[in-house]
């Protein structure tokens, strides 16, 4: 087993390290640290969490000659992850006196510019502001030693990588360069060799993308009952932290909205806000004063927020490294977490080809009924009474019961004190619910009306086909077909109803307007 004391570090590089409370290298660590003292070109993956930027910090930091010129330059594709990075090299240099500076747009850059004319030894960027400083002429980069992509897949994408190369340009051709992430998808690779000489790969855990810790699951969902479904959810589960994630800017400001109509404790960031925004809600989320950080993909690389127990995909994500990403802003530094994606008919196929690339243990689940919440609710409930009642200090409160005690029933005392205390907490009777109801249906099925209009020559084969083609559930779920002339009577398993009616509500079989209903839906109130 590899130590730190193994690397052979000068003694203030070794005495933050202990500091900061690593006990030994991760993996990671251990295989990169070396290969980056030596002066090798690396390009390190390791899964989400598991310390790649001590893994290029530490031998930064150790390395630092003396000068008061940039010797090192790490590039991050946003502004929280830079000041994120800047932090952790800043515990790494705490006795080495190597200064460090991160510079990213929406921050004052004349403050930038003073804070680089006293000279530093590692700045932490995002290429933009980067390039801006360059042109200015107020960051030279001709003495740097060490470049850094951290994210280096997202680095090197279309977004950014004119920017990157105009900034490689302005560093020496013997450089070291890092690169760093925990996806590598296989054409990034042979690009950033361009960029490399004779590049060390270092990969750890190979062939699992997503981190063992981390349980993922999905619920489907149907479009119309979205942010009902993640009411349920979240008030089903036990958070203490979590990120939601959205596709949009805008998708983010309409549901940061919703949920704290809702009276839930959250904030939402995104690239159209003022930095100061952005920090104040990045302060709020990691000082735990949220309760969820509603977000766009700005925040699915590289943070790191310690006892995010929970991150859920509102809106699937786009790309299988966008989702490993995502879910990698919980279970870091050997802790658990809960990955939950959200999932409408129309995005089957992307959650299956998510499970496909990454491999990822996908299990699904029904989104809870309110029985089910309201169930987890007093069951939280009932804990903390138990836990109030064990704890004692309840003296003073029986004294307040006076006589009440020879009036009523004690149980009835607690019962009504539970009703005031937990205000709308709690619910105790029954509720709207999605229910089918009875539709004349084979056991465990549900039975559709389907409106085929005036498509003659399409038969129960072709139903089948298409609805499993529209849906992505498989045939054998599709269970008896009456056809009629214009219209079809279609039998599917219950627990798929939903979700096939959401999705052939929607389509367009063949061109043709499809109008599909439960046989007799109905929701009631009790
Ligand atoms: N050797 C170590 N021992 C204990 N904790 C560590 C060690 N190395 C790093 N950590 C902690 O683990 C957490 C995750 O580290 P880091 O952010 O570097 O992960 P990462 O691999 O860069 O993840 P991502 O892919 O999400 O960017 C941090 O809080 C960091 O301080
Ligand atoms: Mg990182």
């Amino acid at each position: 087993m590899t130590t730190f004391t193994d690397f052979q570090l000068s003694r203030r590089v070794q005495q933050a390290i202990d500091d900061m409370g690593f006990e030994e290298p991760s993996p990671i660590q251990a295989a990169c640290i070396p290969l980056v003292l030596q002066g090798k070109d690396v390009i390190g993956q390791a899964q989400t969490g598991t310390g790649k930027t001590a893994a290029f910090g530490v031998p930064i930091i150790e390395m630092m000659g003396t000068g008061r010129h940039v010797q090192a330059l790490i590039l991050t594709p946003t502004r929280e992850l830079a000041i994120q990075v800047a932090g952790e090299l800043r515990k790494i240099a705490k006795y080495a006196r190597v200064r460090t500076l991160p510079i990213y747009g929406g921050q004052s850059i004349g403050h930038q510019i003073r804070a680089l004319q006293q000279g530093v030894g590692v700045v932490i960027g995002t290429p933009g502001r980067v390039l801006d400083h360059l042109r200015r002429g107020t960051l030279k980069l001709d003495k740097v030693r060490t470049v850094v992509l951290d994210e280096a897949d997202e680095m090197l994408d279309m977004g950014f990588i004119e920017d990157i190369e105009a900034i490689l340009k302005e560093t020496p051709q013997e450089r070291q360069t890092l690169l760093f992430s925990a996806t590598f998808p296989h054409e990034v690779k042979q690009l950033a060799v361009r960029y490399m000489k004779n590049p060390e790969h270092v990969t750890v855990n190979r062939g699992e993308m997503t981190v063992p810790l981390i349980d993922q699951i999905y619920y489907k969902v149907l479009e119309r009952n979205k942010l009902e479904s993640l009411c349920r959810i979240i008030d089903s589960e036990d958070v203490s932290l979590g990120i939601i994630f959205c596709r949009t800017k805008r998708g983010v400001d309409e549901l940061t909205e919703a949920l704290l109509s809702r009276g839930y404790l959250v904030d939402g960031l995104h690239g159209d806000l003022s930095q100061a925004q952005r920090d104040r809600v990045m302060k709020k989320f990691r000082n735990g004063d949220i309760e969820f950080l509603v977000a766009t993909d700005v925040a699915a690389r590289g943070i790191d927020v310690t006892n995010v127990t929970h991150v859920i995909n509102y809106d699937i994500p786009q790309d299988p490294e966008s989702y490993v990403h995502r879910i990698g802003r919980t279970g870091r530094a050997g802790r658990r977490g809960l990955a939950i994606t959200l999932v409408t008919p129309r995005e089957f196929k992307l959650l299956k080809q998510i499970e496909r690339e990454t491999k990822a243990p996908l299990v699904g689940r029904e989104v809870p009924t309110l029985a089910d919440v309201a169930e987890r609710v007093a069951e939280n409930w009932r804990e903390r009474l138990r836990r109030t009642v064990q704890e004692g200090g309840i003296a003073n409160y029986r004294a307040i019961l006076g006589s009440l005690v020879d009036e009523f029933d004690p149980v009835d005392l607690a019962a009504a004190a539970l009703k005031l205390a937990s205000a709308d907490d709690l619910h105790t009777g029954e509720e709207e619910d999605y229910d089918f109801g009875e539709t004349g249906a084979s056991p465990g099925m549900v039975r559709f009306f389907l409106n085929i209009g005036r498509s003659a020559n399409v038969g129960p084969g072709d139903l089948v086909r298409m609805i499993s083609e529209e849906t992505g559930i498989p045939g054998q779920a599709i269970g008896k077909i009456d056809l009629y002339d214009r219209f079809a009577f279609v039998e599917v398993e219950e627990e798929s109803a939903p979700f096939v009616f959401e999705a052939l509500r929607q389509a367009r079989i063949n061109g043709l307007r499809v109008n599909l209903e439960p046989a007799r839906p109905r929701s009631r109130r009790a």
